[in-house]
Formats: C-alpha cells, structure tokens, sequence
C-alpha cells in the first residue's frame, strides 16, 4: 500500500484546536489530547495556504503569480520584535486582540513564525502555527488574532489589494457588511452544502 503523498505545505502550516488555559499566550496550547485540523478544514473556513521559497521571496515566480492572481498589489515588510516595530508592546498586545478585517488579512512568513487564532463556526479558536514559508490568507470578516511563539520573532511580509487598510474592528463586529458576508457566504454556506450532501 502506496502512504499518501504528504502535502509540502504541512511543513510550514499547522492548525489545532486550542486549549481553555490562560496560560502564557505564545505557548502552543494543545487540547488534550491533540486535535489537529487539516488544511483542507482550513480551506472550508475560507483560510487560505501556501508553501512559498521564503529564502528568494524577492524574484520568487510562484509568489509573483499568487500576486498577479489575486491582485495584491501592495506589499510591505512587518518585522515583529521590539528592536524594529515601533510601539512593540502595544502593537503585540493589539495584534492579539480578537478582531476582523474589512479586507483579507495576508500574511507571509519570510522568517520565524508565528500563530494566527481563528474563529471556527462554533467559536472555537483554532491555533494556525505559519512557520518561515509558510502564506495563509484568514478571509475578511473572520474574527481571528496573532501572537508570536516562544520564539518571539516573525518577518512577515504583508499583502493588500491596492491601497493598504490594516484597521483592525474588535469584537463585536456582527453590524458590519464584511462580518454578515462571511457568514453568509462562508460558515453558513458549509453548514447547508453539509445538510445538502447528508440528505443526498
Ligand atoms: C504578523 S503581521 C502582524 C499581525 C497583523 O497585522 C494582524 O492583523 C493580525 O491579526
Ligand atoms: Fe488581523
């Protein structure tokens, strides 16, 4: 029996579902036991992933046409540590702030790594580990947040769709057009494709 192919990807992206501990927020917070959940899950959530040549992002092709594609226009460089982001403690401390975008949240991991939280149609937190390589793309609407890991470093690159609008809207957020499409459109629309296939 040939094994699976394993998915590259996996390498570099993670997901689990979290623990209720309020310990330190940058350890991994493993349910007990662990409960992994898989890239294609992600994907029903509208996250988004992909396994990029970190070290040549500059000339890399794959990521031109992932740009090109989607039309992520703008690009910039977000270093995570205190020696290079301004205002380190209160950007971290925001950043881990349950919140949506009115946007997709795109973010690339060209070093280091770090956790980005979502929301699933339960509410329950799935912890996505990005390590270096590692793009993911959390839909907009989606309630999510960022912390670093214990290794308290990540340069990410960041994307947007022309001209870059990174206000993050802190829960509750369920008024706002972006947050009713996403449900609309995402958490409900699987629900029903579910029930469709169950009955089938
Ligand atoms: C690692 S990029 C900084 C985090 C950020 O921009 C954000 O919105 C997290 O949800
Ligand atoms: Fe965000």
């Amino acid at each position: 029996m040939v094994a699976p192919e394993k998915d590259p990807r996996e390498e570099v992206i993670q997901a689990w579902y979290m623990d209720d501990s309020d310990e330190d927020q940058r350890l991994p917070h493993h349910k007990d036991p662990e409960e992994f959940v898989s890239l294609d899950q992600l994907s029903e959530l509208g996250v988004l992933s992909w396994r990029l040549d970190a070290d040549n992002y500059e000339t890399d092709e794959e990521l031109k046409k992932i740009r090109e594609t989607r039309g992520y226009s703008y690009m910039d460089i977000c270093d995570v540590c205190p020696e290079k982001l301004p205002n380190y403690e209160e950007k971290i401390k925001n950043f881990f702030e349950e919140h949506l975008h009115t946007d997709e949240e795109i973010r690339y991991a060209v070093e280091g790594s770090g956790y980005f939280d979502i929301r699933d149609r339960n509410d329950k937190w799935i912890r996505i580990w990005v390590k270096k390589g590692g793009m993911i793309v959390l839909p907009a609407g989606s309630y999510h947040r960022f912390t670093l890991d214990t290794d308290n470093y990540i340069k990410a690159m960041r994307l947007f769709v022309g001209d870059p609008v990174w206000t993050p809207y802190n829960r509750p957020q369920d008024h706002l057009p972006a947050r009713k499409e996403y449900v609309e459109k995402v958490l409900q629309k699987e629900m029903s494709d579910r029930t469709i296939n169950a009955a089938a």
